[in-house]
């Protein structure tokens, strides 16, 4: 209930409309539909970003195929969005979602971490902190729509958001798997 009430504030803060509902499964599912007319959208190479002015809230979709994995090139691109959203004085409100289906980020790229140099892994890893920090101390109302599975580093992107809602479908699962994958999270 408090969720609900606090994402209806949300919501009304950021002219949008949630159809929220209860599922059997005790999670919140919700179709965040933009109502007001003004919109701009622009695309980068793994993001495509609908900003509507009259609310002031943007959308931003990752679609970086075929799971939305966390790369270095991926990271910048997250950050310098979120950057140029904090620079425009009419956006509120930032929610990440993705185009890919079923998952909403497959967390940090295995690919970046495997055979790579020290050097490469140090700049990997300076850009992972960089994002989240960047999205959990944004003056934006933040907001994760989680419509798919969202393991490992997406979960850290979820969280680092001020609100999550996750599609109601027991085939996404969220969570920290480190320990399958004999990872050691770096200690933040
Ligand atoms: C402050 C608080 C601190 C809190 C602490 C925070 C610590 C953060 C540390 C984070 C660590 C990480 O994120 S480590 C990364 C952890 N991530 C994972 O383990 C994800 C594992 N993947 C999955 O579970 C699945 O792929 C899932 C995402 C559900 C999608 O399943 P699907 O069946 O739809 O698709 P798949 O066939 O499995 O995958 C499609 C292709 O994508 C590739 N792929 C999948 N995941 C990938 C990945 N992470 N990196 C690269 N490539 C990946 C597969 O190899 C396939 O490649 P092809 O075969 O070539 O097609």
């Amino acid at each position: 209930m408090a969720l609900r009430a606090a994402l209806r504030k949300s919501c009304a803060l950021t002219g949008l409309f949630c159809q929220l509902s209860s599922s059997r499964h005790g999670r919140v599912c919700a179709s965040p539909v933009l109502v007001a007319q003004q919109r701009n959208s622009s695309t980068a190479q793994n993001i495509k970003l609908d900003f509507d002015q009259s609310t002031g809230v943007a959308v931003m979709h990752m679609q970086c195929p075929p799971v939305n994995a966390l790369s270095l090139e991926f990271l910048t691109e997250i950050c310098i969005t979120v950057e140029k959203l904090e620079m425009d004085k009419s956006c509120r409100g930032l929610i990440i979602t993705s185009s890919q289906p079923k998952v909403f980020s497959a967390g940090l790229d295995l690919l970046e971490m495997y055979e790579t140099s020290t050097e490469h892994r140090g700049e990997f890893w300076r850009a992972v902190q960089e994002m989240w920090l960047k999205l959990y101390s944004s003056k934006l109302v933040t907001i994760a729509a989680i419509n798919g599975s969202s393991p490992a580093g997406g979960c850290l992107m979820a969280m680092t958001c001020d609100y999550r809602i996750m599609a109601d479908n027991p085939r996404y699962g969220i969570g920290l798997n480190e320990t399958q994958l004999g990872m050691v999270a770096p200690f933040w």
